[in-house]
């Protein structure tokens, strides 16, 4: 019976495996559902917002945003907010939300919370975490997918334990060391970005000396993708600014492709888009040809270097299975030892932790924590939250300049 005081709120850890979208949709199809909670239901999720994205490619407008503004030109954050605003004006009989605090602040996770629980009083939600902390407290009984099915269970959070790589094992060494590193990375000074008249960034003055580890980090919408493509060279905002790569300013004649020879760099979104059938160790190898997997014969001393790798992450036994067999936090630390196994003097990590329940997000930071100790390599590390036990020194963050806001600035606390 739809909409009585008395619903029930679902709960499904998809900490071990998420749902496809073919498993949400088949959730939001079942019969036992819709008689409880009414007939009709949508999915707030990733492939939803997906979906909305491909539709505004071959239409050119999207009905998410007002104003004609594109999806494409909003931040994860923003996407996710304007995806739920749209659905909850349709007022759903019930709404399954697939891990709906991804890739939000801090202070956007507080309001979706009460805004969640408010609607729980008219709406049935099935929730899918990660996390146990992020758990709805309306959310009290478990379900989980056995055989082909939806079976409720009883709702039982994970306890986290404390894992970390191997605290023994250094660094391996690089095959071949990079020559003609200057001591400055990256400088910005004074540098400002807008999109169509619309301030983002405003007089970012910042410098990365070699061997330094910094964690920037900033609310949705901040500007820190912005940010980190002027510094991976994708993005075309850098010319024109005192903005300086490796030693050189941006737009004097260097090539992407010599920028990006000299960063190493992972986010969560590639373990989807690496799914060929490679096997791991030619996967940790591949990093050294800038590839996705490995084309030609490696030699002796690269299989022995990738081994030091596996040994490090306590993965040794996995060498030759194909990547795509590997659990999310598996595949993650290969592809964080890919990045690594040339020993770039930067190391950019786009929110590795994302969508990883706190075992697995332990696990990478003790990586983390270990690659940037090493001092070899400068860690960057972008996230829009704190991240439990992450070891940089340094911290950029994008602050929000209250009286008459012209972009956010940079607030800089360095050891
Ligand atoms: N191509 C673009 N055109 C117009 N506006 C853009 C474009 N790219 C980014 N923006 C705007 O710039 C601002 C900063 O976006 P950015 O993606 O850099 O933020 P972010 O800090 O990475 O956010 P999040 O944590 O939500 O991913 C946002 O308001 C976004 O809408």
């Amino acid at each position: 019976m739809p909409h009585t005081n008395k619903q029930t709120h679902y709960a499904i850890d998809t900490s071990n495996a998420p749902l496809s979208k073919q498993q949400l949709k088949e959730l939001k199809d079942q019969a036992w559902l819709k008689e409880e909670a009414g007939p009709f239901g949508l999915v707030f999720s990733n492939h939803t917002l997906d979906a909305y994205l491909d539709e505004e490619y071959r239409h050119g407008n999207s009905i998410l945003t007002k104003d004609g503004d594109l999806l494409k030109t909003k931040s994860s954050g923003e996407r996710k907010r304007l995806l739920l605003a749209y659905q909850l004006a349709q007022n759903p009989d019930f709404l399954i939300l697939d891990n709906p605090f991804d890739a939000l602040d801090i202070q956007r996770v507080a309001s979706l919370k009460k805004e969640l629980q408010e609607l729980a009083k008219s709406t049935v939600l099935l929730q899918l975490f990660r996390r146990s902390d992020e758990v709805l407290p309306c959310c009290t009984v478990g379900l989980t997918y056995q055989e082909g099915q939806f079976v409720k269970v009883d709702l039982i959070t994970e306890q986290h334990t404390s894992v970390s790589i191997n605290h023994e094992q250094k660094l391996p060494e690089p095959l071949e060391a990079f020559k003609n590193v200057p001591d400055e990375l990256i400088s910005f000074r004074n540098v400002s970005v807008s999109f169509d008249e619309k301030p983002v960034l405003k007089d970012i003055t910042w410098t990365v000396k070699r061997g330094s580890s910094w964690h920037l980090k900033g609310p949705n919408g901040a500007g820190k993708t912005t940010l980190l493509s002027m510094v991976t060279g994708d993005s075309t905002k850098g010319y024109g600014k005192e903005l300086y790569l490796f030693g050189r300013k941006k737009g004097s004649g260097e090539t992407v492709w010599e920028i990006k020879q000299k960063i190493g760099y992972f986010t969560s979104a590639m373990t989807e888009r690496f799914d060929g059938m490679h096997d791991v160790q030619s996967m940790i190898i591949s990093g050294l040809y800038d590839s996705v997997g490995l084309y030609q014969k490696p030699t002796t001393l690269e299989q022995a270097r990738a081994e030091e790798w596996l040994v490090l992450l306590g993965l040794k036994q996995l060498s030759g299975a194909r990547f795509r067999t590997l659990n999310e936090v598996q595949k993650r630390l290969i592809l964080i030892a890919r990045a690594m196994i040339k020993h770039p003097p930067l190391l950019i990590l786009d929110e590795p932790t994302a969508a990883l329940n706190e075992t697995g997000a332990a696990l990478i930071v003790s990586l983390i924590n270990k690659i940037a100790a090493s001092g070899s390599t400068s860690v960057l590390y972008v996230s829009h939250k704190e991240e439990v036990g992450l070891e940089l020194f340094n911290e950029l963050l994008l602050v929000q300049d209250d009286c008459d806001f012209a972009g956010y600035t940079a607030k800089i606390r360095s050891s």
